[in-house]
């Protein structure tokens, strides 16, 4: 059989310290046993301490990636990252909506871990008018959450109102990652409302670690995997979960600050 083997895309920044973006999805997809292909977007100059330069790559390349990708490639599941910009997301969503790329994982990354913006704010609309309504999946981080549906988050029940509202914008299946920032806090409870309404929550431990840039990328495209490998969307989101709060709790030991999550956790088991 010709073009059988599992693959997918990720449409991302590349982040040359390796623990965020392009390669901490590159990594998981690998790890998930998923074979993967990109649509570079951006270029991150930075490291554990921080993102220093941004570099945008032009419409026409990544009009001519997504082209060589979809002329070859049989993509069972794609995801997206850094967009940077409107026209950036513009672009992306003609060409995703253009080829069969398969169900679309909309990780709408607005900042850096460490706090840097990663997204123009003038690129919020697009955002929301563009990409979220066709995000089989969209992940959120809290401070994503709040600041796409203008809902501050103080209850599990703001939560449930959060992922409501960006269902109503015409995204499937909503995760809501919930606060993870303060070294005192003992659990982590993200909330899932799928599409058929049903909904749940995911709660773990909380590590207090430096070792977590890139755990929103790795989540989003381990389910990314999962998808392109035919689990359903709920089985995704658990296993996706599992790994990534593996591959916090056992930490590798990479750059000085800000470092990134064990990728390779699964082979050290
Ligand atoms: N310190 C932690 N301990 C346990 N789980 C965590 C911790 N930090 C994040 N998580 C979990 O990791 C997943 C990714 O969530 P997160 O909120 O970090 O996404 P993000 O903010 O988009 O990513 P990043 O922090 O890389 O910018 C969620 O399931 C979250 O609950
Ligand atoms: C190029 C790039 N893309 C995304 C992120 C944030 O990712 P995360 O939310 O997982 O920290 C990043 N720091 N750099």
């Amino acid at each position: 059989m010709i073009n059988d083997f599992p693959q997918a895309l990720t449409i991302a920044g590349s982040e040359n310290g390796g623990g965020a973006g392009m390669q901490a999805d590159l990594h998981t997809l690998f790890a998930e046993h998923v074979y993967g292909t990109s649509v570079l977007t951006a270029c991150v100059a930075g490291n554990s301490y921080g993102v220093h330069v941004i570099h945008k790559l032009p419409i026409d390349f990544i009009n001519q990636e997504f082209k060589d990708i979809a002329d070859d490639f049989k993509i069972k599941a794609s995801k997206t990252g850094m967009l940077a910009d409107a026209n950036l997301i513009n672009a992306v969503y003609k060409n995703y909506t253009k080829y069969d790329l398969g169900p679309l994982v909309v990780d709408p990354v607005i900042a850096s871990n460490h706090g840097e913006m990663l997204l123009e704010n003038s690129a919020i609309k697009t955002l929301k008018r563009k990409l979220i309504p066709i995000a089989d999946v969209l992940t959120l981080n809290f401070y994503e959450s709040q600041k796409l549906s203008g809902i501050q988050i103080k209850s599990d029940q703001d939560m449930k109102q959060v992922a409501e509202v960006l269902q109503e914008l015409g995204a499937n299946n909503i995760m809501i990652k919930g606060k993870n920032d303060n070294a005192n806090r003992k659990v982590v409870k993200d909330y899932v409302l799928l599409k058929s309404h049903h909904d749940f929550w995911l709660s773990g431990q909380y590590y207090p670690t430096h070792h977590k840039d890139g755990t929103g990328d790795t989540l989003s495209a381990a389910i990314t995997a999962n998808l392109a490998k035919g689990m359903d969307v709920k089985a995704s989101i658990i296993e996706a979960k599992s790994y990534v709060d593996d591959a916090i709790k056992h930490v590798i030991n990479v750059g000085h600050k800000l470092g990134p999550i064990n990728h390779y956790v699964k082979f050290q088991k």
